[in-house]
């Protein structure tokens, strides 16, 4: 999309929040302090957040090697994406795919791939504070890992960080997490405060998901009650926030209502990502709109992997090649390369034998047959 699109478009949707602006009730969440404790620039830089190796495989009803799961985080390692959520340290009783995470975690610290980018940062999700121990259980392991007098040394070694995971309807909450949304919050302040005080002092994520849109409840989603969530999480340390739009059924006005609805709130762009899942083919049209409004993060995840177990029908985040060849249009940087990453996207296709959800993918693929 060429800029003088985007900006119009931008306008039109602008107009349509100033619209509904006037017919909403103002927040009810006050302005607050600022959250953001990195400042990420409003500029062209753009950071990817690579979710393939969790979200993206934790649906699949096949069990994938435990090799071919390492084998992809190290081919995405060399694709300029720096930052990848590696697996999940949830029950195995809900999501049996991601069992082997402890594994995958051990291997990224004894082995940490070469990169293209540096440092790596991988991603786990931690829902509990059984989840948490069994990640730290894996650090205590390679305490070498994280001294900190080897990190000037050695650019390579990873970062590792935990994800919690809210939910914005109480539904959701129930299906995903087995509880309620305030019992869930409470829940992960304590995880958050474990995790900020290990010696390790891990970096932590907060999803929200369902943000535009609920498989039981709807499309109506109260972007107030995502800034309270929001509000909640940041303020018991979280880093960042994810906007999972779980169900892919968020549209360009909307997602403009929600980030009005979140500034208003005092949270800052910084304090955010945003998670769009491509269901209804809307993931791009609604980047377009957050960076418009400032965000500079964004999930995606190669070949359009993916689905979350408690969403029925949804499907995968926005391919990372589509992602990459968007913002690479409007002149952002990704620091991605697109032609390795659509080779990752065809190879991990092929390994779990999937069709390659990102059209961009096969794009690429298919002019490069033609010129040989
Ligand atoms: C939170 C619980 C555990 C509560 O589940 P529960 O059944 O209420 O938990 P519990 O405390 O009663 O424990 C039940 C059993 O699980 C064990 N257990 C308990 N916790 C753990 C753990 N961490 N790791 C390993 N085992 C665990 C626990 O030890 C016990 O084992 P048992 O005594 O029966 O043998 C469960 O609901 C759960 O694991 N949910 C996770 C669901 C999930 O992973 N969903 C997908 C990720 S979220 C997502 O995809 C959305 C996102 C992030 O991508 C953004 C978006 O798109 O929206």
């Amino acid at each position: 999309m060429a800029r003088t699109a985007l900006l119009s478009t931008s306008r039109r949707f602008a107009q349509a929040a100033a619209a509904l602006r006037t017919t909403r009730i103002t927040t009810t969440t006050k302005p607050m302090r600022s959250y953001a404790t990195s400042s990420e620039t409003l500029n062209n830089h753009v950071k990817l957040v690579e979710v393939g190796p969790r979200d993206g495989l934790q649906n699949e009803k096949t069990v994938i090697p435990l090799q071919t799961k390492i084998e992809l985080i190290e081919r995405l390692a060399k694709t300029g994406l720096s930052w990848i959520e590696a697996g999940s340290f949830v029950s195995p009783k809900w999501v049996p795919q991601m069992d082997n995470s402890p594994e995958i975690l051990s291997h990224l610290l004894t082995s940490p791939p070469p990169s293209a980018a540096s440092p790596l940062t991988f991603s786990f999700l931690a829902p509990n504070t059984k989840g948490l121990n069994n990640c730290l259980a894996v650090l205590e392991k390679h305490p070498n890992s994280f001294a900190k007098e080897l990190e000037g040394e050695n650019k390579k070694l990873p970062h590792i960080e935990i994800a919690v995971f809210a939910a914005a309807t109480e539904s959701f909450s129930q299906k995903n997490l087995n509880t309620s949304i305030s019992a869930s919050l409470e829940n992960f302040r304590g995880v958050i405060s474990s995790a900020k005080e290990t010696p390790y002092s891990l970096r932590v994520r907060g999803y929200i998901s369902v943000v535009l849109g609920c498989p039981f409840e709807g499309y109506d989603v109260n972007p107030h009650q995502v800034a309270e969530v929001a509000t909640a999480l940041l303020e018991m340390g979280v880093d960042e926030i994810s906007l999972g739009d779980t169900t892919g059924m968020g549209t360009a006005p909307r997602t403009k209502e929600l980030l009005n609805c979140l500034r208003s709130a005092g949270i800052r762009n910084e304090d955010l990502a945003m998670h769009f899942h491509d269901t209804f083919g809307q993931a791009l049209v609604n980047t377009a709109v957050a960076l418009e409004h400032g965000v500079r993060t964004f999930d995606c995840s190669v070949a359009g992997l993916g689905g979350c177990p408690y969403s029925p029908g949804a499907t995968g985040n926005v391919a990372t090649e589509d992602m990459v060849y968007f913002m690479e249009s409007l002149g952002m940087d990704t620091g991605v390369d697109l032609d390795k990453v659509a080779d990752v996207g065809e190879w991990v296709s092929k390994e779990i034998g999937r069709q390659n959800a990102s059209s961009v993918g096969r794009a690429v693929l298919g002019a490069r047959k033609r010129k040989m």
